[in-house]
Order: structure tokens, then C-alpha cells, then sequence
């Protein structure tokens, strides 16, 4: 058996033509088009290639773009300011700080320093808290584009085990608050580096979502057959990027959505419609 292709690639691209629609019309209505900020410190290469990335999907969809970009030695004090220039700019809908941040700033006072309505990563203490609480609040981008892309290949949720590994911030620890939603209602398990049998808790899912960054960490034998596997992991390796989920199992997941072309895409067309939400409530306060 091979699984059926959970299609990011595709899925994001039908969401980006949504979303261009939803901008034509916030343009026309506003006179000004919504506008997506980075903040981007250091000469990380990957950072730099997902940044880049999130500002070709803004001109595709007709956001503008705004960037900052900070030197590698950048002070707290000269990140924060940038922090509250994207604040006051009425021109920037909202914005993200590219995370990590180089190991010397405080990536925490960063982001608490954020207007939380400008936040379009969701992950501003106060949205998080908004999220445990279940109020209206911009929602992390890769937890959401997870839910969208198993909602729009018929993925069943509702009474679904689903198996969790890794409780990163932007991953592991909120999409449990996502599917665990009435709306959602699924049963979340949280696995980490220090569960106990994990192979256990995988064989019991219906599906998984592998946020570990363990290159190759889950196996065939490790999945009920016909599982939704999911892969968010990416480790860059000299031979380029790597999954966690191994490549054998295909042969046994009924749903795979591969690393890439699966939940990375996902993420920053989640990204544009968390913009296009916050462009859409400022338009309607006025
Ligand atoms: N404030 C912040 N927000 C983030 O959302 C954020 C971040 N920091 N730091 C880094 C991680 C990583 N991340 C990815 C997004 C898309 C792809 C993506 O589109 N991947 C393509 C492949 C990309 C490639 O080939 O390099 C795919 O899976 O098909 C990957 C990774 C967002 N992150």
C-alpha cells in the first residue's frame, strides 16, 4: 500500500488564491493593501530562505512587505526598537520575529513586547493564553495548517487518537489545544524525549504528528496501518533536508503528509491568512 498524499503544496496554493480574493477586496474597501513585517536578525541561511519565501507568497496574494533585517550582534535593545516600529506602523497589519533568535537576546521579552493584535504567528503570551482559554485570537500557523490540511483531505478528527511528538511552543504544545477543540474533538496524546514507550503510544493513533526533529525517528512498524502521518520535522543534513518520519513508512500509513510538500507550506499560507484576518478586523473597527 502507499499512502494517500496529504497535498500541502497543492492545498496552500488553493488557499492563497482564497486569500488573494479576501486582499482584492480589503484593497478596494481600504485604499490600502494589508502588509505582512519580518523581523529577521543574523545570517542564518535557512532563516533567510524562509523569510524570503513568506514575502514571495505576500506578492503572489497581494500583501505588501515590510522588512527589518538586524545584524547577527544586534542589541536587545536595537531588536525592541525594531519591535516597536511594526507597532506603530500603520502600514504593518501584523508581523513575525523569525525564530531562533542568535543565543545572546532574549527571545521571550521579544515577543511579549509585540502588539498582540499584529501578532501573525500566534505565538504572543497573550494569544497563547487566549488559545488555552478558547477565545478569539490568532491561532499558531503550523498547529492551523495542520487542522486545515486533514479538514480539506477528509482526514476524520472527531473522536481520532492522535499521537503528538514534540512540545516545541510553535508545534507539540499547541496543536493539542487545536484538536482538542469541540470543534475538533479529537483525543491528543503529548510525547516527548522522556515517554516511555512511544513506539506504544504510536500504534494506538490514528494519526500522528511528528514534530521532533529526529531525523527518521518513526518507522513502519510503529504505525497502525492506515494512520495519517504527518511530518514536521526538518533536520538540515549534508545529504539536505530530513523528516522525521522514515521513508518506509509510506508502505503502511494510509495518509502521509511528507517533509516537503506537506505542513511547511501549510504554515506560511497560514501566515497570510492570519494577516488577512487581522486586516479584516481593523476594517471592520472603522
Ligand atoms: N517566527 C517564526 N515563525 C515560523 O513559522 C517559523 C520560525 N519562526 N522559524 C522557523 C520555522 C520553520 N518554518 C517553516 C515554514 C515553512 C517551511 C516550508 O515551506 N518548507 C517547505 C520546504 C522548504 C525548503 O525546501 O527549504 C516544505 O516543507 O515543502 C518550512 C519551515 C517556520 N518557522
Amino acid at each position: 500500500m502507499t499512502a494517500q498524499l496529504l497535498d500541502g503544496k497543492s492545498t496552500a496554493a488553493t488557499i492563497r488564491r482564497e486569500l488573494a480574493e479576501r486582499v482584492a477586496k480589503l484593497t478596494a474597501l481600504t485604499g490600502r493593501a494589508p502588509g505582512l513585517g519580518t523581523v529577521l536578525v543574523g545570517d542564518d541561511p535557512g532563516s533567510h530562505a524562509y523569510v524570503g519565501g513568506k514575502h514571495r507568497d505576500c506578492a503572489q496574494v497581494g500583501i505588501a512587505s515590510i522588512r527589518r533585517e538586524l545584524a547577527a550582534d544586534a542589541s536587545q535593545r536595537q531588536v525592541e526598537e525594531a519591535i516597536d516600529e511594526l507597532n506603530a506602523d500603520p502600514a504593518c497589519t501584523g508581523y513575525i520575529v523569525q525564530l531562533p533568535l542568535p543565543g545572546h537576546l532574549d527571545a521571550g521579552a521579544v515577543l511579549e513586547r509585540m502588539d498582540p493584535a499584529k501578532d501573525a504567528d500566534g505565538l504572543h503570551p497573550v494569544n497563547l493564553g487566549r488559545l488555552v482559554l478558547g477565545a478569539e485570537a490568532p491561532l499558531p500557523c503550523t498547529p492551523r495548517g495542520i487542522v486545515e490540511l486533514l479538514r480539506r483531505h477528509d482526514v476524520p478528527l472527531a473522536g481520532a487518537r492522535v499521537c503528538v511528538i514534540g512540545r516545541g511552543i510553535t508545534v507539540g504544545r499547541p496543536i493539542g489545544l487545536l484538536l482538542t477543540r469541540r470543534s475538533e474533538n479529537a483525543t491528543v496524546t503529548l510525547c516527548h524525549t522522556g515517554t516511555k514507550g512511544l513506539a506504544w503510544h504510536l500504534r494506538e493513533a490514528d494519526i500522528v504528528v511528528a514534530a521532533a526533529g529526529s531525523p527518521g525517528l518513526i518507522t513502519k512498524d510503529m504505525l497502525r496501518p492506515g494512520a495519517a502521518v504527518l511530518d514536521v520535522g526538518i533536520t538540515r543534513t549534508g545529504q539536505g533536508l530530513v523528516g522525521d518520519i522514515h521513508p518506509d513508512a509510506t508502505q503502511v500509513a494510509g495518509w502521509l503528509a511528507p517533509m516537503p510538500g506537506g505542513v511547511g507550506p501549510m504554515t506560511r499560507a497560514m501566515l497570510l491568512a492570519n494577516v488577512v484576518e487581522a486586516a479584516e478586523r481593523n476594517a471592520n473597527a472603522v
